[in-house]
This record gives C-alpha cells, sequence and structure tokens, in this order.
C-alpha cells in the first residue's frame, strides 16, 4: 500500500514489528527491560511480605524479629532500588542510541528508494507521519518503554491473583453473618464481579480514546507538516526572504500559519479532554476497586481469617492489581496512539525499490557504442491521466549532438527523465543496444548519464563534494571540469579553494550567484565523464559572455559522447546536428536546422518568432 496513512497493520503487530526492529538494532534493550520490570515488581511485592511480617512481630511483642525485619525490609529496598535505577538509565541511554539508528535507517532508505516512488505524495505522507510522531511523541524507544511498562504490570497482576486467591480461599474462624461475609465463595464471587465491572469499564474509555485518536490523525499530521514547513521553509529561509519583502507577503503567510496553528490547537485542546477524560475515569475505576480491596481484607480480619499484620499485605497487593490494570490501559493508548502513526513507517520500509528489476550488467565499452531507442513510448505521471508523451519512436543517433525543441510543458524534461529511467513508461518501452533498459542493473544503467537538470541542485557541501560527488577526487581533473566550465578562476580566488563549502554563509561557507552555481553544475556533469550528456538548459543563468564561451567549446565538452541539448535559445540549437520538435506528446518534426528552416513549419516559426527579437 503506497498511498495515504494507512492501518495496513494492527496496532499490536506494528508494535510487536517495531520490537523486533529495536531488538534487529540492538539486542541488549529487550531483556535488559524484562529485568527491569522483574526488579520493580520486586520491590513492592517484597514490601508487602516483610511489612506485614514486622506489624506481626510488633504485635506480638517480638522486638528482635522485628528489628531483623525491618533491617531486611531497608536493605531489600536499597539494592533494589539502586538496580531499579542504574538499568532504567541504561535502557533509557540504549533506547535514545537506537531511536537514532532507526532515523538513520528512514534517511537511508529515503536515498535508496527510486524518485518515482519517493516523489508519489503517498509516500511523502508515511515519511511525515514517522518523523512527526517521533519529533512529538517519542520514538520506538518510548513505545519501547510503553511495553515493559505492561510488562511490569503484568507480573505485578500475576502475583497479586496468587495473592488476592489465597486471602479469598482462606476460611474465617469466626460464625455468624462474618463467616458467611468472608466466606471463599463470597469473596471469590465478590472479586471477580468488582474486577469485571472495572474492566469492562477501562476498556469503554480505552475504546473511546482510540476512536478519537484515529479520528484526529490525518487532520494532526497535515497540521503539523504545514506548521513545520511554515517554520523551516518560509519563516527561516533567508532565501525567500526577498519575495516576500517585495510582494508584502507577511500578511498572507501569517493568515496561513494563524490557520494551520487553529487546527493543531483544536487537535490538541481535544485531545488532552479526552485523555483529562480517560484520566479522571480510571481513576475512578481504580478507587471502587481499592474500596472493594479494603473491605474484602477488613472483612477477613475481623473474621480472624488472617492476622492484622496481613492487612498491608492483602490490601497492597489489591491496590497493586488496580494501579497495574490502569497502568495497562494507559499504555496501550499511547501504545494504539504511537502506532496507528508509525504503522507509516513499517509500510514504508516495505516499499520496494521498483528499478531494482533488472540485472545484467552495463557493457564497459571504451568507444562508448551505446544506442538507446523509444519504442511506441508512452507516459503518463503516477496519479495523473493526462498524458505528456504519447506513442513516441526515435532513436537517438550515435555520437550526435542532438537538441530537444518545444514549448513550455512539451515534455522536454520528461522525455530525459524516461531517458535516465527515473520513470518507467506507461506503454512501451526503451532498449539500450537493442535490450528493454528495465534488465539492466538500474545502478550501471544511471552510470551512462550526465545530466544538468533545469533545476540542478546543488548541496551545502564542499565544491570538491558537489562536483566529485562524494566520490574520491583527483584534482587535476576537478579543476580542468571547473576550468571547461568556465569557473575555475572564481574557485581560484577562493581562501579555501576547492574545499570552499557552498552557501552555509553563518558557518564560513560561500553564497554564490545563478550563473556561478549554474557553471558548478556544468562542471559536475563534465567530470562524471559519461557517455550520455544531457543539458538541460545549462546556459539559462549565464552572462552572454560566459554562453558563448560554452558553445564555442561545445564539441570539445561533449567530443566521443552522445550530447541531448535542451533550450529555448533557438541559436544554440543550430550547433546540433539532429533537432527533435515535440508538441502535444509527439515528435512533431525531426531533421537538421537547415532541414527544419525549410520545413518551415513549427521549429521554423519557432526560429523566425526569436530571430525578430535579436535582429
Ligand atoms: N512530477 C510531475 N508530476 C505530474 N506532472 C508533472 C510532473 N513533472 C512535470 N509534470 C507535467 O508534465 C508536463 C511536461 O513537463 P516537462 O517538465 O517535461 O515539460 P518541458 O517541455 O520540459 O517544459 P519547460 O520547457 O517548461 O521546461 C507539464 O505539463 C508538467 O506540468
Amino acid at each position: 500500500m503506497i498511498g495515504g496513512i494507512g492501518k495496513k497493520f494492527s496496532y499490536h503487530k506494528t508494535g510487536f514489528m517495531l520490537m523486533k526492529l529495536l531488538h534487529k538494532t540492538d539486542p541488549d534493550i529487550i531483556p535488559l527491560s524484562m529485568l527491569l520490570s522483574l526488579l520493580q515488581t520486586a520491590i513492592p511485592y517484597s514490601g508487602f511480605f516483610l511489612f506485614a511480617r514486622l506489624i506481626d512481630y510488633l504485635t506480638a511483642g517480638n522486638y528482635d524479629e522485628a528489628l531483623q525485619t525491618a533491617i531486611l525490609l531497608t536493605g531489600i529496598n536499597l539494592v533494589l532500588g539502586l538496580l531499579v535505577d542504574l538499568l532504567n538509565q541504561a535502557v533509557e541511554y540504549k533506547g535514545k542510541a537506537s531511536a537514532l539508528g532507526i532515523k538513520y535507517l528512514i534517511r537511508e532508505k529515503a536515498l535508496a528508494l527510486d524518485l518515482e516512488t519517493m516523489e508519489n505524495a503517498g509516500v511523502q505522507e508515511k515519511i511525515n507521519t514517522t518523523e512527526f510522531t517521533m519529533r512529538m511523541y517519542g520514538g520506538i524507544d518510548y513505545i519501547a518503554k510503553c511495553y515493559q511498562k505492561i510488562f511490569t504490570a503484568v507480573l505485578s497482576i500475576a502475583l497479586s491473583i496468587i495473592m488476592i486467591l489465597t486471602l479469598c480461599f482462606i476460611k474465617p474462624v469466626s460464625s455468624g453473618v462474618l463467616n458467611w461475609t468472608a466466606s471463599p465463595a463470597v469473596s471469590l464471587a465478590a472479586f471477580t464481579l468488582v474486577l469485571s465491572i472495572v474492566m469492562f469499564w477501562q476498556r469503554g474509555i480505552r475504546k473511546e480514546l482510540t476512536q478519537k485518536q484515529d479520528a484526529n490523525r490525518k487532520s494532526h499530521v497535515e497540521a503539523e507538516h504545514q506548521l513545520g514547513y511554515m517554520l523551516n521553509q518560509v519563516f527561516l529561509d533567508y532565501t525567500k526572504g526577498k519575495v516576500i519583502r517585495i510582494f508584502d507577503m507577511k500578511g498572507m503567510i501569517m493568515k496561513r500559519y494563524g490557520i494551520w496553528r487553529k487546527i493543531t490547537r483544536r487537535v490538541y485542546e481535544e485531545m488532552t479532554a479526552m485523555y483529562k477524560k480517560s484520566i479522571t475515569l480510571n481513576s475512578c475505576a481504580n478507587g471502587i476497586f481499592i474500596t472493594f480491596s479494603y473491605l474484602m481484607v477488613f472483612f477477613k480480619i475481623l473474621a480472624g481469617a488472617v492476622s492484622i499484620g496481613s492487612f498491608t499485605k492483602y490490601a497492597g497487593a489489591m491496590a497493586q492489581f488496580s494501579t497495574a490494570l490502569t497502568e495497562i490501559s494507559e499504555n496501550n493508548s499511547y501504545i494504539e496512539r504511537m502506532c496507528g502513526y508509525m504503522s507509516c513507517f513499517l509500510e514504508f520500509l516495505e516499499l520496494e525499490n521498483k528499478r531494482e528489476t533488472g540485472s545484467i550488467p552495463i557493457e564497459k565499452r571504451l568507444d562508448n557504442i551505446y544506442e538507446i531507442e523509444f519504442h511506441e513510448v508512452s507516459f503518463s505521471y503516477p496519479g495523473s491521466s493526462e498524458q505528456i508523451l504519447s506513442k513516441v519512436s526515435c532513436k537517438i543517433r550515435l555520437k550526435d549532438k542532438m537538441a530537444l525543441v518545444g514549448e513550455n510543458g512539451a515534455g522536454k524534461s520528461t522525455f530525459i527523465k524516461l531517458l535516465c529511467r527515473l520513470y518507467d513508461p506507461t506503454e512501451g518501452y526503451i532498449t539500450l543496444n537493442g535490450v528493454d533498459i528495465r534488465k539492466y542493473n538500474h545502478r550501471e544503467y544511471l552510470s551512462l548519464f550526465s545530466v544538468v537538470f533545469q533545476d540542478f541542485k546543488l548541496f551545502a557541501f564542499p565544491i570538491s563534494d558537489n562536483i566529485a560527488a562524494g566520490k574520491k577526487w583527483e584534482e587535476e581533473k576537478l579543476l580542468k571540469c571547473l576550468k571547461q566550465a568556465g569557473i575555475e578562476n572564481w574557485v581560484q580566488k577562493k581562501k579555501e579553494g576547492l574545499h570552499t563549502s557552498l552557501y552555509t554563509v553563518n558557518s564560513g561557507g560561500e553564497d554564490i550567484s545563478g550563473g556561478e552555481a549554474q557553471k558548478l553544475a556544468l562542471a559536475r556533469a563534465l567530470y562524471k565523464d559519461a557517455p550520455f550528456v544531457i543539458l538541460d538548459e545549462p546556459t539559462a543563468a549565464l552572462d552572454p559572455f560566459s554562453e558563448y564561451e560554452i558553445y564555442t567549446r561545445f564539441d570539445e565538452l561533449v567530443r566521443n559522447k552522445t550530447s541531448i541539448y535542451i533550450s529555448h535559445r533557438m541559436s544554440s540549437c543550430r550547433f546540433c546536428d539532429d533537432i527533435m520538435v515535440l508538441r502535444n506528446g509527439k515528435i512533431a518534426e525531426r531533421g537538421s536546422h537547415e532541414k527544419l528552416l525549410e520545413k518551415a513549419g513549427i521549429y521554423a516559426n519557432l526560429w523566425n518568432a526569436q530571430a525578430k527579437y535579436y535582429i
């Protein structure tokens, strides 16, 4: 399932799978948490037994034994308390470290997935939901903590049931009405009845809470996502500051922010009211059970079934039982809330890379004889019915300089995305040297292309990492590519040279102009030295001199390679051997510059329209 916040897994199945994942990242956490639960349970119960004994010794006047019991009680409490503290810290620390490891897993998967899947709105929603949940409510370590608390509560319940049943079955020694009220049959029946009422009540409270959480989930995630966008990419993104000021967008931005803030506030208020209600109702259920417990023990003491010292033991066990029921109910609600969100994370991890279908390696050819052909290729973007390309068939001629021309939105960039297999055709297929490109190993196939995208992206990393794309770089080759792109002098003037960081002005980096950035993007494409060079509007931000230089060096830049050039500057297309004109999703015209002018069709119209302004 790709789209939306799904509920593919049940809450506890999600929880179980998350715990498995946590166990994989650190196999110690779960055993340590279980040990912690055992110790946490041992503290109150050892206390109940020893305290009961202490009171009995005191009431019987056995002061020596009373003193020994008091010392034992204090010692056990001290040792267990210390161990619980140490274990708690270890589990907490390990949990946080694993949560970071799991965050790393998300980022690694996001980079490994194919672009088509990552662009899908449903997938983005899954990532947003996971990130938001971990930020707002804690990560998988928090869910593990809830499970640990539930485990402690279950242990506590098991011990208290044994004690309560023992108490129920102890027969009174007195006669009359007390004999009847404290009899095992009545004690058992009363205990079962009160327990059923309390459990039924708590189940109702939890169900209502879960329904409310489910209803609020979608709007909550969307509102938080919008607020996150406003905060990180509008208010704090100084590069948008000039547009905001020139177009006086402050009012509009604050209004939008206000709307989303109102939605989040409403969600929080509703959830807080619901939590308050559930805590109050749980406390009432708790109160009923504790009152019943005290009465039962009280009757047993009056009927002579147990000693006065046993009051603390049995009443304590019953109070523990009731608290443990509430703990289970509350932590179950937290788990349901978290797992409701975090099931998205598991669905995201399950997504498969659509591009990892092929395995044929790409033949390494020094002669660069790679021939690509489109066979009746049609394409619509996922989720859209609009056909961007329709039954396009064409061969990209070997080592030609080809130009792709067409009006805005004609599908030129889409053609390139299909060629590089960032997307697969909806119909038809593409071949490389006669073999369907889906059969090739995708990473190897991608290595054939060097592209300067229209929206080329540089990163706030050093220039060297931007150009060599993080690979081990050779200085000489790097400088040569920078020179070919016309930006070598600019880089050499920088104090840090190739190590200069881009954009991070606040921490010693360099802010760069649009044209400089485009030249660096061109240098990156040249450094890759792939057999296909694709340049999508590569000179749009360049000044006339720089553009002229690139054109004159174009032959040298793409020598011995197949190149595809996309530009709305028609004059640049004349350098190309083959021009393809796209219109309405089809190849409307194809030929050399001279041939297409002669044809007096779309290309000639585009050429003449532009030529008019340059005469
Ligand atoms: N990721 C996407 N999802 C949906 N539609 C898209 C996506 N990318 C592009 N389109 C649509 O596909 C059509 C072709 O876009 P494309 O970018 O291929 O055109 P182009 O010829 O390169 O345009 P331009 O000359 O303006 O750069 C456009 O209508 C565009 O809105």
